[in-house]
């Protein structure tokens, strides 16, 4: 698994190593030594993942900007379908690089995997027809901490390559800008 910093100081990204052959292909998608390591070398705490999803969305749906005030959750993201431009949002207290995002595409052929670390908003938009969407949690879903910024906040300005009008959920549309 190779690791590479992005311009959003937290946020990582890993590129698996994948063998292909005659029968299809076999990659690695998360070994815990390798991820305790990059934390480690990038300077944050080690975490544990609790819980697991899957969500699938047809093409234009956007879903963010998410997190939770209280037990706020790691997230490591990657795709198994489709293609996303997947976004984070450094939305922490008193940080240097509050409200800054990174976005980056992520797809079922690059099979790159996004960390948004505890603290971070996250949500994505779907370019393909279909993307199905699976990351791990180092928190476990509290609706009632639950906390959304708009997605298209103008503070935060995010460059999002939309390709038609995002399909929301009714409280993501209800969402306000940062404060
Ligand atoms: C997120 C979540 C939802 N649910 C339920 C609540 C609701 O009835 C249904 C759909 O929930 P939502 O509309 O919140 O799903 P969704 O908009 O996909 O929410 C997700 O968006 C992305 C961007 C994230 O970063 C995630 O952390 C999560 O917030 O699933 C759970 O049971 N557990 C969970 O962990």
């Amino acid at each position: 698994m190779k690791v590479k910093e992005t311009s959003l100081p937290g946020v990582l990204l890993f590129e698996p190593q994948v063998f292909g052959d005659s029968r299809g292909f076999f990659m690695e998608t998360f070994r815990q030594a390798d991820f305790d390591k990059a934390l480690l070398e990038y300077g944050q705490n080690p975490v544990t993942f609790v819980q697991d999803n899957h969500s699938r969305s047809c093409q234009h749906v956007l879903r963010g900007m998410h997190y939770q005030e209280m037990y706020p959750q790691g997230k490591l993201i990657r795709v198994l379908r489709g293609q996303i431009f997947d976004v984070a949002i450094d939305i922490r207290d008193g940080s240097e690089t509050y409200g800054r995002w990174f976005g980056q595409h992520l797809s079922e052929e690059n099979k790159l995997q996004m960390w948004v670390p505890p603290g971070f908003a996250h949500g994505f938009y779907v370019l393909s027809d279909i993307a199905e969407v699976a990351y791990r949690c180092t928190e476990y879903y509290m609706p009632e901490s639950e906390r959304i910024v708009a997605w298209n906040c103008p503070k935060l300005a995010i460059n999002w390559p939309l390709g038609g009008e995002p399909l929301l959920s009714e409280k993501d549309m209800l969402a306000q800008g940062l404060a």
